[in-house]
């Protein structure tokens, strides 16, 4: 785990354990053992930390941290690199992340590669640099910088780390060949002063005013999050303190964190995200076995919102794009759109004035399909009208080359129903982008029936290119993200039950949801939801009113329609269940109309209304949601319930530090969460989503009640 060679004067400790140097029991032993032989070798003068791979050190092993402790602790070997009498440099090659950094901190010297990257990201699994790094940080680069390095987890380049004082060279050639050529310029030198823990914290008087300001805008960023203000109590710790009582304030904030529920759910997400691009088909075709096509070149058909969106994330990963539209007013209209996008991200220092021209001269707009023969993959972004994208998957059948892949961005429509127009149904997949497909990350890329391995690999692939987290579903309706989400219907129930639709937000909003389901609704427009809603009616030859009250024997609550078809259709009217100032349109405000309005839809239709309490509001809101999840893995529609949580958080804002819903309801009780859906199913039989899952009452049956992890890697075997 820790190669250790002699070389001339120097030792050489090099962390070997793949794939990222994670500093696992073996690896502190390793460096501590190392440590000490060089000592104890008299020819050894310097002793040199690099690692092998592409890393020097990701930090402490995040999948150890739920076990027993066992060998020793960071610390542990920090502070035998400290005390020691020969110095110790360490040299930075990839990362130097969270424990790694502070070995590299513990450190006499440190230098590096140019393209080496520093960080303390511990906060983004809800835990604290806890091996001394809030206390040596701070003595390096002074307070406010701490504060603000420490608590974004933000990775800093090899030029600001020369800056703060964290590298103290950055080296052009041979990493461990420049190491022993500095090591050499040092050897005899003094190292008492190079011993952070000796060193002052610079401007320690002003703490509490540092503190008092970081802490405010720790709030505002970091809302609802433990860690960064565990954080900065350890920063000022650091200031106010002895070095080891320092040590001590900082450890016991540690040991808070590590158990607490934050973490547990952020070091889940952790993995759940990497785990979402290992994907595997009922057929045993895998992300591990199945090779993806090639995409050099893509066709994005339909230039609205979402196919203008989805070409600029294609043309940003250096992907040709041909853009179709019916005409080249629409094509005009939608170029300007996207240029409008990268200037914004030049703007913003996001992106450099050549990329975005080098993006611009890979765009090709035109308003003739056939245009599109020669490319790899196209995604069709166009109306939501199964018979639509019919018409078109046939057309593209017969222009792209056999090899091309045919992706829908639908966000609803059967897979296997659009494939089913073309002679290559094993090339049809869909790639649902979420709105606005240039800033949302996630990709719901979905396979029906027919959808080979080789394509499932080129749109999950396709997705990581383009900088998205893909998330693989099994076709049905609405797929995981859309079938799953009942927050909105049951949030409309509410209202008409007596919550008030402000009071939901609120609740959603203090739960850790970035935005309430009204405002939502405001935002995307409430005459999405009508057409939706007046489509079913058709459909199944209903006239909807005010007084209907049950669609297909289900529930139905007309106020939404009630609200569209007074104009109030959300932020492009300036009015929707919130209203809103010209002067400021993004700020909703509640509006006492909407009160009036829903007042007089109860008494009309002989509502009586009753106190709700915001546990009822979460219950109702997440409770169906997280059925629904159940049904979904029941039906294999998800692989497994960490995809779920994954889209979830990607999709619609789900706080990460709550895990997802499927990993919610493993923390509130696998067995109470199937109580309460029983209790809602019996109080209201019209509504089909509290009909429980099977699979729920399985798990929730169970003697004990079964931990996330079990239940999440043996959930398939209770089925
Ligand atoms: C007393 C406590 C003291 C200190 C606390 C800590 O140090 S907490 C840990 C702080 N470090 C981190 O949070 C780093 C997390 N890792 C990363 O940011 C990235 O993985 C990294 C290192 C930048 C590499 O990114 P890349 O995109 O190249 O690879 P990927 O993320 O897919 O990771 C590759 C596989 O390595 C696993 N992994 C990464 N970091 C760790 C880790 N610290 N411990 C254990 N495992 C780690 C990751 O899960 C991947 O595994 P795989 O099975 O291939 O999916």
């Amino acid at each position: 785990m820790v190669d250790y060679r002699v070389d001339n004067q120097f030792a050489v400790l090099e962390i070997n354990n793949p794939p990222v140097n994670a500093l696992s029991s073996d690896v502190t032993i390793g460096l501590y053992d190392g440590i000490l032989k060089a000592l104890q070798d008299d020819s050894v003068q310097a002793v040199i930390i690099i690692g092998k791979g592409k890393v020097f050190c990701a930090g402490a092993d995040i999948t150890a941290f739920s076990k027993p402790i066992k060998g020793l602790g960071i610390t542990d070997v920090g502070h035998a690199i400290e005390s020691s009498s020969k110095p110790v440099i360490s040299a930075v090659y990839g990362v130097a992340l969270g424990g790694g950094l502070e070995i590299a901190l513990f450190c006499h010297y440190r230098i590096s590669d140019k393209k080496a990257k520093f960080g303390f990201p511990e906060v983004q699994l809800g835990l604290l640099p806890g091996a001394e790094g809030t206390i040596r940080l701070p003595r390096l680069t002074g307070l406010p910088v701490a504060m603000e390095i420490i608590t974004s987890g933000r990775q800093l380049g090899a030029q600001e780390a020369v800056k703060y004082g964290i590298v103290d060279k950055i080296v052009e050639n041979d990493l461990l060949q420049e190491a022993k050529t500095f090591a050499t310029s040092i050897i005899g030198k003094p190292l008492d002063s190079l011993r952070l823990r000796t060193k002052k914290v610079k401007n320690a008087d002003l703490v509490d005013k540092y503190y008092d300001d970081a802490l405010k805008e720790v709030k505002r960023k970091y809302k609802g999050l433990i860690a960064p203000v565990s954080c900065l109590k350890t920063i000022r710790g650091s200031a106010k303190l002895p070095y080891d009582a320092a040590a001590q304030l900082e450890r016991s904030l540690f040991t808070e964190l590590i158990t607490s529920s934050q973490s547990a759910a952020l070091r889940y997400s952790f993995f759940a995200e990497r785990s979402a691009a290992k994907w595997r088909l009922p057929n045993g075709a895998s992300s591990a076995n199945t090779k993806p096509g090639t995409v050099g070149s893509a066709a994005v058909i339909g230039a609205g919102t979402m196919g203008s969106g989805i070409a600029v994330c294609l043309l940003r990963a250096g992907i040709p794009v041909t853009l179709v539209e019916q005409n080249e007013k629409l094509l005009k209209a939608a170029q300007t759109n996207i240029d409008q996008i990268f200037r914004g991200s030049v703007q913003l220092g996001k992106m450099t004035l050549e990329k975005r021209q080098e993006c611009l001269r890979m765009l090709q707009g035109t308003a003739q399909l056939e245009k599109v023969k020669d490319v790899d993959i196209v995604i069709e972004a166009i109306f939501e009208n199964l018979k639509l994208k019919q018409e078109v998957f046939a057309k593209l059948d017969k222009i792209c080359k056999p090899t091309a892949f045919l992706c829908s961005n639908t966000s609803t429509l059967d897979i296997d129903k659009i494939a089913s127009a073309t002679s290559r149904p094993d090339k049809v997949a869909g790639t649902h982008f979420f709105a606005p497909a240039h800033i949302m990350r996630l990709v719901e890329n979905v396979y029906g029936s027919k959808t080979s391995p080789e394509t499932v690999a080129t749109v999950m692939e396709l997705g990581r290119k383009i900088g998205k987290v893909s998330v693989l579903s099994k076709t049905c309706d609405g797929f995981i993200a859309n079938r799953m989400n009942k927050i909105g219907v049951e949030a409309v129930y509410l209202v008409e039950e007596g919550a008030s639709p402000y009071d939901i937000d609120q609740i959603m909003e203090d739960f850790g949801m970035s935005m309430g389901v009204f405002k939502v609704l405001d935002l995307s427009g409430l005459d999405v939801g009508w057409r939706i809603r007046q489509e079913q009616a058709k459909a199944l030859g209903v006239n909807l009113t005010a007084e209907t009250k049950y669609l297909n024997a289900e529930r139905y609550c007309s106020l939404p329609d009630k609200l569209y078809e007074l104009g109030r259709n959300g932020i492009k009217t300036g009015r929707g269940w919130y209203r809103y100032d010209p002067a400021n349109p993004r700020k909703p405000i509640p509006d006492l109309d909407v009160l009036d309005i829903i007042q007089t839809h109860c008494q009309n239709l002989g509502i009586k209304r009753r106190e709700i309490t915001a546990q009822e509001v979460i219950e109702r809101c997440l409770y169906a949601t997280i059925n629904e999840g159940f049904k979904i893995l029941e039906e294999n529609v998800a692989e497994k319930p960490s995809d779920i949580d994954v889209i979830w958080q990607y999709g619609f804002a789900f706080p990460r530090y709550r895990g997802g819903p499927m990993f919610y309801a493993s923390q509130v009780g696998l067995r109470k969460v199937f109580e309460r859906i029983c209790y809602y199913h019996a109080t209201f039989p019209y509504s089909k989503h509290w009909l429980p899952s099977d699979l729920l009452r399985k798990l929730a049956s169970s003697t004990d009640e079964i931990p996330i992890n079990q239940w999440m890697n043996n959930w398939s075997s209770k089925l």
